[in-house]
């Protein structure tokens, strides 16, 4: 696996302020846009294209197009979904999949009630996208699905991992292609599995208690 943590003040400051209580929802949705965009250069570094002739009103020349298949984008529901809009925006020509996941609070071991995907994933590119990385409990089940329906390749996009749950997901796709690339890796995880510092529940800030 390789991970890959964008080092850049833009994003550390904007991470900055998602991090601090004070921030609203509705500010904290606009700048998790923020965020994807700027991650999101960095995680389709590799994304696939092909040449493609095209006339400027000069001459000919060969350009770059995305291959087919698109690539696919998979929020995990419910906090991935504040990361679709921007991810979204760089990639306009991708498919869209969902992944609901819920981590059980007390075991921390992830459920998964809600899953539309194509049946096959076959020479897929796909980009998970969730904010967060805490035991690594639901990225390495939403790789493992994805490589299961033969997905060729997983990056996984997440503002925030802790030190443990990256260390997890390392362990859990050895050998496989998967990429993870974050905003920053965090200290530690606390005694509820929750990322510290961190910035919370990033379903709850996104969308408020449920
Ligand atoms: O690495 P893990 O220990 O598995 O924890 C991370 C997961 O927890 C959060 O979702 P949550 O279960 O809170 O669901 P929500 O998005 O509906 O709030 C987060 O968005 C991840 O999916
Ligand atoms: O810190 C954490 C851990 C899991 N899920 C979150 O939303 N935040
Ligand atoms: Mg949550």
């Amino acid at each position: 696996m390789r991970v890959h943590v964008a080092d850049h003040p833009l994003i550390t400051h904007k991470l900055t302020v998602l991090r601090d209580k004070n921030t609203t929802s509705p500010s904290f949705r606009a700048l998790t846009e923020e965020l994807v965009t700027l991650l999101a250069y960095e995680a389709t570094r590799e994304v696939r294209v092909e040449p493609v002739e095209i006339e400027t009103p000069v001459t000919k020349t060969v350009g770059i197009a995305l291959s087919d298949p698109k690539p696919l984008i998979v929020p995990i529901l419910r906090a991935g979904l504040g990361m679709l809009e921007g991810m979204v925006k760089l990639l306009p020509s991708a498919e869209v999949g969902f992944l609901g996941m819920v981590r059980d609070e007390e075991t921390l071991q992830p459920t998964t009630y809600a899953e539309r995907l194509p049946d096959d994933l076959a020479g897929r590119q796909c980009y998970v996208i969730d904010p967060m990385l805490a035991t690594g409990g639901s990225l390495i089940a939403a790789i493992d699905f994805l490589l299961q329906r033969g997905a060729d390749e997983v990056i996984a996009v997440c503002l925030l991992g802790a030190p443990e749950g990256l260390e997890a997901v390392k362990a859990a796709t050895a050998g496989k292609n998967v990429t993870v690339v974050l905003g920053a890796v965090d200290e530690k995880l606390n005694e509820h599995g929750y990322i510290v510092p961190g910035l919370g529940d990033a379903g709850d800030r996104l969308y408020g208690l449920v």
